[in-house]
């Protein structure tokens, strides 16, 4: 489902200097008069409220620390737009007493959104400036603890369900995933965190705009149906929230940045098969010979003519080719029907 809001309107900032120099200047105007004048600043800034994560803000948070220019390799473009951050938290209806992933907290902008809404964080970052940076930015507060670990690589359950168990004075039994997420892990992280309704209740991401169409809107007989819509679909509900103009971040990405919810499901919601590894190796299977036969992708999985059984069970031609995602029943596979 698409809600039609998008929030495009930009905070204002002096325009991105031609030239991309290996530390960021300040330009000219917000220049204080020497080094240390500048780092008194940014310990102020460090201390800010939410709201206060604009360019000047951030650019002096960056420097602080002898910070250089934003790593592309990392996905740095950060947030200047506290209404944005705002908006991620009402997504994923955070109040007071809930516990929260975020993934990249950056200079904290979200951070602070999260901790302003209640919430006890557990930040996972990357890059060991920036955890440096927002453990100093928040330091007195008991309700956040940063991580400095490649989310890819952490194990989540075995680090946050005891931080969970330790936090939670609530009776809520799920945590909650908010994050403006570095855009080239977002299929990987995606996939790590939509089989955990055990753990999280929703997951809400900023991901790039044509991704976030892409997983939350495809239909089943369009050719952008991929086999992480059938993984999307089977482990979550997802809805597109709104559209985020690539001006609101910093440096600027080449392409807009959306807001994707998954509700994430619990194990009884799912669809009913016999194993979901084999399901979706099976599904892989099929997408992976587009333009051939099903009979024939599949056959490696069970014999054609039992594939042809199924089909002919279906109403469905046995020549039938994958084009779009097809569900299919195969005793040996313990797929059930579906
Ligand atoms: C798009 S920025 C968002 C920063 C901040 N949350 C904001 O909204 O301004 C992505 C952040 O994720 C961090 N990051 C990149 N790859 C990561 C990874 N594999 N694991 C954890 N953090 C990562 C980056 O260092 C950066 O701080």
């Amino acid at each position: 489902m698409v809600a039609l809001t998008s929030l495009s309107a930009a905070p204002p900032r002096p325009s991105p200097s031609p030239a991309t120099p290996r530390r960021w200047t300040p330009p000219p105007h917000i220049r204080t008069s020497s080094r240390r004048a500048r780092t008194a600043r940014s310990a102020t800034v460090a201390a800010a409220t939410p709201g206060t994560d604009d360019y000047h803000s951030t650019i002096r948070a960056l420097n602080s620390r002898g910070r250089h220019v934003p790593r592309k390799s990392l996905g740095q473009n950060y947030m200047l737009n506290a209404k944005v951050n705002e908006e991620l938290v009402a997504a994923a209806g955070v109040e007071e007493g809930d516990v929260v992933l975020e993934i990249g907290p950056g200079t904290g902008s979200l951070t602070a959104a999260l901790l302003e809404a209640g919430a006890t964080v557990f930040a996972v970052e990357k890059d060991k400036h920036m955890a440096a940076l927002v453990k100093d930015r928040f330091g007195s507060t008991d309700r956040l603890k940063v991580i400095q670990e490649d989310i890819t690589k952490f194990h989540i359950r075995s680090h946050f369900l005891p931080f969970m168990k330790e936090k939670c004075h609530t009776t809520r039994k799920h945590a909650k995933v908010v994050s403006n997420l570095p855009f080239n892990v977002s299929t990987e992280v995606v996939k790590l965190l939509l089989p955990m309704g055990d753990v999280f209740s929703v997951v809400v991401l900023m991901l790039q705009d044509e991704t976030a169409v892409r997983l939350a809107d495809a239909s089943i007989q369009t050719p952008e149906y991929r086999p992480i819509n059938v993984f999307v679909n089977f482990y979550s509900e997802p809805e597109y929230k709104f559209r985020v103009n690539k001006d609101n971040f910093f440096p600027t990405p080449k392409v807009d940045g959306a807001v994707i919810s998954f509700k994430l499901k619990n194990a009884e919601e799912y669809p009913p098969v016999g194993s979901p590894k084999s399901f979706f190796s099976m599904v892989n299977s099929a997408f992976n010979g587009k333009r051939k036969m099903l009979r024939k992708s599949l056959q490696h999985i069970c014999s054609s003519s039992e594939i042809e059984a199924v089909l002919h069970n279906i109403g469905l031609p046995v020549t039938i080719t994958c084009t779009f995602g097809l569900q299919l029943t195969c005793s040996n596979t313990g797929l059930n029907d579906t």
